[in-house]
């Protein structure tokens, strides 16, 4: 895994825990790229945003995408958090739940990697379970507040970045892509 791939990555957020959780075995640099995101499953959308990063850059790159999903919604918002977060906070989001008694949800986060133009990504998915909680701990980095990992009485936002890097979604997903390296390398 020595070479350097673009990581794009414009939620500074999300690429503090990509370092912290994959150390300083690989360099990574982050670009900030506007792409128009296709409406999809997750899978689709992190696929097609991929693809056409590679596409524009000209050179291998890897992009990651994070879904919230309520079971109680089919999975929705997933891929739309983002706006739905926006628009609602997180009492909003709270209240979306507030009509059915399945609290469930799951976090799911997405790296894709193209081995640049022309090839098709490849997909790795890390799923953390857990439940929408009215707000608890600090409000700086997305939806943490509100999820609750199951086998934990802590949201994501009340724990140690240490124990959110150990069992999160991301970290899950991190695992994946750097297995897959390891093997190919
Ligand atoms: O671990 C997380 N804990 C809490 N909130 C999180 C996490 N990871 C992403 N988030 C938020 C950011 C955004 O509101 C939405 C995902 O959208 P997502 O497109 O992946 O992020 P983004 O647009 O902010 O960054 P980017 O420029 O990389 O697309 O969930
Ligand atoms: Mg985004």
């Amino acid at each position: 895994m020595a070479s350097t791939k673009i990581q794009k990555l414009g939620n500074d957020k999300k690429l503090a825990e990509v370092r912290a959780i994959i150390g300083s075995a690989v360099e990574l640099t982050s670009q900030k790229l506007d792409l128009t995101e296709i409406q999809g499953t997750t899978q689709e959308v992190s696929s097609d945003k991929c693809r056409r990063a590679a596409e524009l850059l000209g050179i291998p790159v890897i992009t990651e995408d994070t879904s919230l999903c309520f079971n109680a919604m089919g999975g929705l918002p997933g891929p739309y958090i983002k706006w739905f977060l926006d628009k609602l906070g997180h009492d909003g989001l709270n209240n979306m739940l507030a009509g059915f008694n399945d609290k469930s949800a799951y976090a799911l986060c997405t790296f894709a990697y193209s081995a640049g133009p022309g090839t098709e990504p490849i997909l790795f998915e890390g799923r953390t379970d857990g439940k929408i909680v009215p707000p608890r701990g600090p409000k700086d980095f997305g939806w943490d507040p509100i999820f609750q990992p199951d086998g934990f009485e802590q949201t994501y936002a009340e724990m140690s970045k240490t124990v959110k890097n150990s069992i999160s979604h991301r970290y899950k997903a991190l695992e994946k892509l750097k297995s897959h390296f390891i093997n190919t390398n």
